[in-house]
């Protein structure tokens, strides 16, 4: 029987569509899922190209060597359980490929694990949802470079590509790849949590409709903040219930679920003391959304409201332009958080990431998506050490040019005014503000650690160690 060069297991959402992707470009694969079901829709949907099995030796036979197979199962403990039903069947050299969004240091574990047997363990981003996986996502490769060398042509021909480049690459040693897709997550929860504080001022202080709402992010996504997420608001904004004659957004509970991605990013941020506040928040306000029996109580025994600033109509399109440039720098400063962090991550775990690389593979196929990325790559590739892209010369100029920071100052005190939750705004505008305040009042909390405990500051004046004898 002729092999396959790979096979897939976990045929969901992610493994079906890849599949389906690899088979356009002329790729066999095998195809294995706990749920027989699972199995025979991919062989009827691949018109029989995909060789699907329900036994996992089978299908582990059914692979040319070395056996190249990739998982798409729920993070976690499938993963494992996933390895140690492999394991009998593997031989020296087989490279095995988590696509899912597993913990990087799940990933550093099970690499350590599989070394001592030589068998190859790729830990793979992938990002671009159910039509990103059908058809081009964006991958983000990490672990052995030998292994990620024998898949890079099958990796390239299914990726999204942005100026003809295919947006897959070798992020670096180790975890780095769910590293990457990790910080991408963050950065997406920020961006989503902007977007939706948009929506809110627009819909409450402005009492636009969902329709001009629509079509004012329509317009945006023509303009410098055009990307993926703003560009799919525009039709969930529109979509009609299939059961009632309402919106389908007005029906649906307001409560923003997750899977722990985000979370990962502002912990992992918090370790390696890297602001990423527009990120920290985002999390922390789909917390306080799941706290509804609380947010109900609260309602009701703080309900008395001071009034919000009357805007007329007359103003209302220059508010909105004010919006847009607020939300263009929110965006900015949340793609700054998350590469400051992988430039950090990098260089304590020792991954090797080059953020010119990361910035050039999210151009395409990954839900963060947008044409921001562009500029991102070019100031990473005029210097590749660059600590934060505020810094780079061309950014900044932007920022200055279009004066996005009075736009957000005075998008977030008419918000506070009218007593709107802004808080990814609110931490996007300290996080701007404490970087270029020149003086910080952390001199008066170093003082206060040494009044209680002795902890010793540094002078401005001179070089050393203080301690001052306080009583
Ligand atoms: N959906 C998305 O947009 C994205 C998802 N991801 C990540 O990709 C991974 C897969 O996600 P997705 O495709 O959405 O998930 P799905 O739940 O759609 O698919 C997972 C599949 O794996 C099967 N499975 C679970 N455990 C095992 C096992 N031990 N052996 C064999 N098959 C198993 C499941 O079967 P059963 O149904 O019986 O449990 C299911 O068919 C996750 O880590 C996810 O976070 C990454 C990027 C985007
Ligand atoms: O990885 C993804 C997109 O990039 C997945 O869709 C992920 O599930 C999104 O995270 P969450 O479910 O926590 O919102």
């Amino acid at each position: 029987m002729e092999k396959n060069p790979l096979g897939i297991i976990g045929l969901g959402v992610m493994g079906r569509n890849l599949g389906l992707n690899l088979i356009d470009h002329g790729y066999k694969i095998s195809g294995y899922d706990r749920d027989n079901s699972k199995v025979r829709a991919l062989k009827e949907e691949s018109q029989g190209v995909a060789s699907s099995f329900d036994s996992l030796e089978e299908f582990v036979h059914s692979l040319e060597s070395p056996k190249k197979i990739l998982f798409f199962v729920p993070a976690g403990q499938p993963v494992d359980q996933v390895i140690q039903e492999l394991l009998p069947l593997l031989k020296e050299g087989d490279i095995l490929i988590d696509g899912g969004n597993s913990f990087y240091q799940d990933t550093e574990r099970r690499q350590k694990q599989l070394k001592d047997k030589k068998i190859f363990f790729i830990g793979m981003g992938t990002s671009g949802g159910e039509s990103g996986a059908r058809h081009g996502p964006s991958l983000m490769v990490g672990g052995d470079r030998e292994a990620y060398e024998i898949l890079k042509p099958m990796l390239e021909a299914i990726s999204a590509k942005a100026d003809g480049e295919p947006c897959v690459d070798y992020m670096g040693r180790g975890s780095a790849g769910h590293y990457v897709k990790m910080v991408h997550n963050g950065i997406e929860y920020g961006i989503m949590e902007l977007i939706a504080e948009c929506y809110d001022f627009a819909h409450k202080v402005l009492q636009w409709n969902e329709k001009q709402i629509s079509d004012l992010f329509e317009q945006w996504s023509k303009e410098e903040l055009s990307g993926y997420l703003i560009e799919i608001t525009v039709p969930i904004l529109r979509k009609k219930d299939d059961k009632t004659d309402d919106l389908l957004l007005n029906k649906v509970l307001d409560v923003a679920r997750q899977l722990g991605t985000g979370a990962w990013t502002s912990e992992e941020a918090l370790k390696l003391q890297i602001p990423t506040p527009t990120i920290d928040a985002a999390v922390v306000m789909r917390n306080l959304s799941s706290r509804v029996e609380e947010r109900k109580e609260f309602n009701n025994q703080f309900d008395t409201h001071s009034s919000p600033p009357v805007l007329e109509p007359t103003v209302h399109q220059s508010i909105a332009q004010e919006l847009k440039k607020a939300l263009f720098l929110g965006i900015i400063c949340t793609y700054a958080q998350g590469f400051s962090l992988l430039r950090e991550a990098s260089k304590n775990y020792e991954f090797g990431i080059e953020l010119e690389k990361v910035a050039k593979i999210w151009r395409g196929g990954c839900i963060i998506r947008s044409k921001f990325l562009e500029k991102s790559r070019m100031a990473f590739s005029k210097n590749p050490n660059l600590s934060n892209l505020l810094l780079d010369p061309s950014i900044s100029q932007e920022i200055k040019e279009n004066n996005l920071v009075s736009s957000l100052r005075k998008f977030c005190s008419l918000s506070l005014s009218s007593e709107l939750p802004i808080y990814a705004f609110l931490s996007t505008l300290s996080y701007f503000d404490g970087f270029r305040c020149g003086r910080l009042p952390a001199n008066l909390i170093q003082l206060q650690r040494d009044y209680f405990g002795s902890h010793t500051y540094e002078r401005v004046d001179s070089q050393g160690i203080f301690h001052t004898v306080w009583e």
